[in-house]
């Protein structure tokens, strides 16, 4: 087992002239479970990192290993894994990549068959990397992450670009790392990329926080529920009371914690209430995650104004 040390964000912000990347970002990353950093492009998910990785400096805040910034860990390489930006001389092989990192490094050679080993590449690892596919290219960046054999990984959309091949292996790849005991944190801008993959989410837009837990929370949420509405609200909520339904009232109706619109009815039916609307409401965590980011309150929770998809349509 490895002992993976939590990355602690706390409070951080990075401004970029008028720009505000991060803007008072707060969160925990794990040992021993994935994490995926989501938010849609320019959202600040790239410059938390590059703060968290010490290569530009917070305007606010901090961001840890364990408590410790990065600069100040004893031994960085073998604390912290990170692919960020990776950049292949196209007539160098694999492994003499890695080679020249390892020496450079002071990290031992024997490392280098290890890691193009557990990344699936070993087959080629003496081809020159000009040749190579986007998924192999994405492989030796891996590798290069493994070599000092550290507790935590930190990788910038590790699964853009993938095939279909490529994204299964990945996801197997990223939860062997973590049951190993690593903090294993994925940045990406598609929640359905990395939707198989992560345990939680941190979820964030315009450089602020929208979400972070379980992803089975958000999932939750993404539930599909039963939209009901009456020309006498009053007495539809307690109908929905009288049968133990929980809901929210929405601008066009109560959003009913029930996916089967016929049980809503039985209720509406038993309290004697005229029913003006019944129908599902189809929603999904993509969904879900595009409400989040797109700055408005998650419908599913509580929200009357955002516009939710029912049936193709509008709530
Ligand atoms: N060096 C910089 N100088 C000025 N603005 C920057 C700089 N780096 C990032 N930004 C701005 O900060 C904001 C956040 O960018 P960032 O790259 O962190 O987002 P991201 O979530 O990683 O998006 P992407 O997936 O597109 O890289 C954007 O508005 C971007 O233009």
């Amino acid at each position: 087992m490895k002992s993976g040390i939590p990355i602690e964000i706390s409070g951080l912000s990075k401004q970029f002239g008028h720009v505000t990347a991060v803007d008072d970002l707060s969160f925990t990353v794990e040992p021993g479970r994935v994490t995926g950093f989501l938010g849609p492009n320019g959202a600040g998910k790239t410059t938390t990192l590059r703060v968290l990785l010490g290569l530009v400096r917070a305007t606010a805040g901090t961001a840890t290993f364990g408590g410790a910034p990065y600069r100040d860990l004893p031994k960085p390489l073998e604390t912290v894994g990170a692919a960020l930006d990776a950049n292949f001389h196209p007539g160098r092989t694999a492994r003499s990549h890695l080679k020249v990192y390892a020496t450079a490094a002071g990290l031992p050679p024997a490392r280098v068959p290890a890691v193009l080993e557990q990344v699936g590449i070993a087959e080629f690892a003496d081809r020159r990397v000009g040749g190579y596919s986007l998924g192999m290219r994405q492989r030796l960046s891996l590798a290069y992450t493994l070599l000092g054999d550290p507790g935590v990984l930190v990788l910038d959309e590790p699964i853009n670009g993938l095939d279909p091949e490529g994204i299964k292996w990945i996801r197997g790849f990223l939860q062997h790392l973590a049951q190993d005991g690593r903090t294993v944190l994925v940045s990406s801008h598609l929640l359905s990329e990395v939707q198989q993959s992560v345990d939680d989410v941190v979820i964030i837009s315009r450089g602020r926080l929208v979400r972070s837990g379980p992803l089975s929370n958000l999932e939750l949420d993404a539930s599909p529920r039963t939209i009901a509405d009456s020309p006498d609200r009053l007495r539809l909520a307690a109908a929905l009371d009288q049968a133990g339904l929980e809901y929210t009232e929405g601008r066009n109706g109560f959003i009913v914690v029930e996916p089967d619109p016929g049980r809503v009815g039985h209720a509406a039916f038993v309290g004697g209430v005229e029913l003006s609307a019944l129908h599902r409401l189809r929603s999904g965590l993509e969904e879900s995650f595009l409400s989040l980011v797109n700055g408005e309150t998650n419908a599913l929770a509580d929200d009357e104004a955002t516009p939710v998809v029912v049936d193709g349509g509008e709530v």
